[in-house]
């Protein structure tokens, strides 16, 4: 039985992590973590999750969670997920990290603490998503040059990190796959007499509103013609699912930081 840790229990997709934890086989809910102050911590981690009480109660002692788990999904904030990353290297557990909108900074900062636990990474969770990150390198190669790339992320209006974790690797896949530096390419912003488009250049652009759990669409858009490859996230549930499965990987991986491409035998 794999003793799964959930941080962010209070959260959107905290709630949904633990509902996906017990409906598993082979996992077991050993935790729950909150933020200390947060009026949650005390309570029941199954009422976030639309179960009733299930005998788990939201602590706010990082320590103590982490020691009594052997992963811990985190669902939370760049700088909450690098110190849960700390601690769960602490005490060798593995960590599986959901959040988004981490710097290239803290990301370097979270390979290094990787080196001695195993650790996955994924802006995104779901299996759609994660095929379209494959097949995207392969468009971009077959399209080549002639094709302008600009990418749309639509998400819920409390979303607040901005462009999605997942447009910005969907960006990162292009760009690689047209020997581009993301980094150097990617548009976040048009406005005014800002002149014409770059033929190196990726627009990336945001939408926000109401409950939108995730749209992206990449388009690919040619003289006379134009593809667009959109994936649509009807729910939140598999992300969930999709954690608990990356849970259930990482307990025996290798020490370093993968992501769900290695989860699912995309690489
Ligand atoms: N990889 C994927 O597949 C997906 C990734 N995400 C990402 O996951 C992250 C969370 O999303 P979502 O659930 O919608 O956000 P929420 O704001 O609903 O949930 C985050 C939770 O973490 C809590 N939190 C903040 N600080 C701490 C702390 N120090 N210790 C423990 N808990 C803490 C928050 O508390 P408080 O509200 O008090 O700050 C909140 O309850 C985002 O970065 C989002 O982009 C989302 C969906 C899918
Ligand atoms: O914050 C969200 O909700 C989501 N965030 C992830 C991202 O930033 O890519 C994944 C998903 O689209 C939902």
């Amino acid at each position: 039985m794999v003793k799964i840790a959930v941080c962010g229990a209070a959260g959107r997709m905290g709630g949904r992590i633990i509902a996906a934890i017990k409906e598993s086989e082979g996992v077991e809910l050993s935790g729950a973590l909150e933020r200390p102050g947060h009026p949650m911590v005390g309570q029941d981690a199954g009422y976030n999750a639309g179960l009733g009480a299930i005998g788990v109660l939201i602590s706010d002692d990082l320590n103590a969670t982490v020691q009594g788990c052997d992963v811990l999904i985190d669902f939370t904030a760049p700088k909450v997920s690098l110190k849960n990353l700390e601690v769960c290297a602490l005490y060798k557990k593995s960590i599986v990290i959901g959040s988004t909108g981490f710097t290239p900074e803290e990301r370097a900062l979270a390979a290094e603490l990787a080196r001695e636990i195993p650790v996955i990474i994924a802006p995104n969770m779901s299996v759609g998503v994660n095929v379209c990150f494959k097949v995207l390198a392969d468009v971009a190669k077959i399209l080549g040059e002639d094709f302008d790339v600009e990418i749309v992320e639509a998400h819920h209006r409390l979303k607040k990190d901005s462009p999605s974790g997942t447009a910005v690797r969907m960006g990162e896949v292009v760009a690689d796959a047209l020997g581009r530096d993301y980094n150097k390419v990617a548009n976040y912003h048009r406005e005014g007499i800002c002149g014409e488009r770059t033929h190196d250049e990726i627009g990336m652009q945001t939408v926000r509103g109401g409950d939108i759990v995730g749209e992206h669409t990449v388009y690919f858009i040619g003289m006379g013609e134009r593809i667009e490859l959109t994936h649509r996230a009807h729910t939140r549930d598999m992300f969930s699912r999709g954690s608990v499965r990356a849970a259930k990987w990482v307990v025996t991986a290798k020490p370093g930081v993968w992501d769900m491409q290695d989860v699912l035998g995309l690489r």
